[in-house]
């Protein structure tokens, strides 16, 4: 499987400019022959939370049709980061993931909500989980500080997703921690990690990009540094079928203990 890092600058409170900087993302990924392209977080308002009465996509229905048009277009799979949506007098921080035959596959709202940024005071959290499947791959995805949390996370793995996608607005001053979180993500989950940042700034953050792609052993096999940048990386799923084979992590587990 091919998949393609769409690392964006986010332009903070314009959704019309960030619509035209996805729509050129995936059409590069799609150039370079991506199966899949993962996007960053709140890609169409950045964090521009005070404003989101005005800038949220109201039911989502700009971002569907937007993600399901440029998929079938493309014929790419597509893990839409997520999107400040209104729904029922709330706002959400929301993944929409589309196949390429633009179906939409998941809506999936950020279950944790990021207090340094103020999502607790303007972002209602989200109850499910968010599995699906891509190209016949067993797939799942998170939102950014959702990664801070593996039992979220392995409650999902537990259940057979091999390739885990994250999408983030992660500031630079804590870069270290997102690798290392993302790569004990990885092993522990015996999973591919596929993760997303944004890269530019805001009125309050810097974001340094150092999107990842990780396979199951926590080694990492694509990295992108701070600028723009659309990067494709092959995942090799039979790994993901060796490690486990190997040691038989989640088999092992003593689940009448927790
Ligand atoms: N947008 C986010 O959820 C940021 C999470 C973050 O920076 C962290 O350290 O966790």
């Amino acid at each position: 499987m091919q998949v393609a890092l769409a690392q964006i600058d986010i332009k903070f409170g314009d959704p019309d400019e960030n619509y035209r900087r996805v729509a050129a993302a995936i059409k590069q990924a799609a150039v370079q022959q991506a199966d899949v392209v993962v996007l960053p977080e709140m890609w169409n308002t950045g964090y521009a939370l005070t404003a989101l009465d005005q800038l949220a996509d109201f039911n989502g229905v700009r971002t569907q049709t937007v993600l399901t048009d440029l998929a079938r277009q493309y014929q790419i799979n597509i893990v839409g980061g997520s999107v400040a949506v209104a729904r029922n007098g709330h706002y959400y921080n929301e993944m929409l993931v589309v196949n390429r035959q633009g179906k939409l596959l998941s809506r999936y709202d950020k279950v944790h909500r990021f207090g340094l940024m103020r999502e607790d005071r303007y972002i209602t959290a989200g109850r499910t989980e968010n599995r699906f499947v891509l190209d016949e791959v067993p797939a799942m995805g998170v939102i950014c500080y959702d990664i801070r949390f593996p039992e979220w996370l392995r409650k999902q793995a537990a259940q057979g997703p091999q390739v885990i996608f994250v999408s983030a607005e992660w500031p630079t001053v804590r870069l270290p921690q997102w690798r290392l979180l993302l790569q004990a993500r990885a092993i522990e989950n015996q999973a591919y990690v596929v993760a997303v940042n944004r890269v530019g700034s805001d009125p309050d953050n810097d974001f340094g990009g150092q999107s990842l792609v990780i396979d199951p052993l926590g080694q990492v096999v694509a990295e992108t540094q701070d600028q723009p940048t659309v990067v494709t990386a092959t995942i090799d799923l039979q790994q993901v079928a060796a490690v486990r084979g190997s040691m038989p992590v989640f088999a092992d587990r003593r689940t009448e203990l927790y």
